[in-house]
């Protein structure tokens, strides 16, 4: 691990974000290209058996990366990933790619795609990772219900049939009750018509300032 640290954080109080203000800026008009060309590099390197030469030359080719990026860290409140809401995942490498084509009072619809890197095993998607995208659609579901943000209080996923990568699948999140701050949201993953998974999960609101 490297142990080079982002910059100081800015000054902030509690939950995610000191707001939701989303950019499409941040990172400039190549950003979208320098996360393509990474998750192109993680689909690589989930299949590639790569020679002791390759290896060595990867290796010096990725420090020497690292070290240019090493100068350009920033906290998590000005990263541009996480706010360059018009990119897939809203431009956070570490989520499966998705896109939102619905976020309201009656959920969050999107499509999402699980690559080759998120492969889990004979073809198919790693159940965590369908969880992962679980996790960020219900807590945008939450968070839009609740124009603030939520953590996840507990998240249960039933796997339903295999869900394949390289697919557009469809996820779809709703709070379906309300208790104060407690927010029960269901979802839903499919392939077309065919169930891939879905959730039973709570998200609760936090409070003012609250981590
Ligand atoms: C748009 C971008 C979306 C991104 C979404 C990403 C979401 C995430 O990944 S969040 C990261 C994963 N989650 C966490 O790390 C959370 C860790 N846990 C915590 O921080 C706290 O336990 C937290 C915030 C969930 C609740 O703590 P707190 O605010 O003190 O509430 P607390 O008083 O304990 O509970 C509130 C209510 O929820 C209930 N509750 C809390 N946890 C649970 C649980 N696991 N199961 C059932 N009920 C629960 C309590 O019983 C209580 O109910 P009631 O009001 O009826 O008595």
């Amino acid at each position: 691990m490297s142990d080079s640290q982002p910059a100081a954080s800015t000054a902030h109080e509690g939950g995610f974000r000191p707001d939701l203000a989303i950019s499409t800026k941040r990172g400039g008009p190549h950003y979208a290209d320098f996360n393509e060309e990474v998750r192109t590099l993680m689909d690589k390197v989930r299949y590639a058996c790569p020679s002791d030469e390759l290896a060595l030359d990867a290796i010096a080719t990725l420090r020497d990366l690292n070290a240019k990026l090493d100068e350009y860290l920033v906290d998590e409140w000005t990263t541009p990933a996480g706010t360059r809401v018009d990119l897939p995942a809203r431009g956070n490498i570490t989520l499966p790619p998705y896109e939102i084509s619905a976020a309201g009072p009656d959920g969050v619809v999107a499509t999402v795609w699980f690559r080759p890197y998120h492969l889990g095993g004979n073809g198919v998607a790693h159940g965590g990772q369908v969880a992962v995208a679980f996790d960020d659609l219900g807590g945008m579901a939450s968070a839009v219900a609740v124009n603030g943000v939520c953590r996840t209080a507990f998240l249960k996923v039933n796997y339903r049939s295999l869900t394949p990568l390289n697919t557009p699948l469809q996820m779809r999140t709703r709070v379906d009750r309300r208790d104060g701050r407690k927010m029960f949201v269901a979802g839903t993953l499919h392939d077309g018509d065919r169930l891939c998974a879905d959730i039973e999960s709570l998200f609760i609101e936090l409070k003012p300032g609250q981590a």
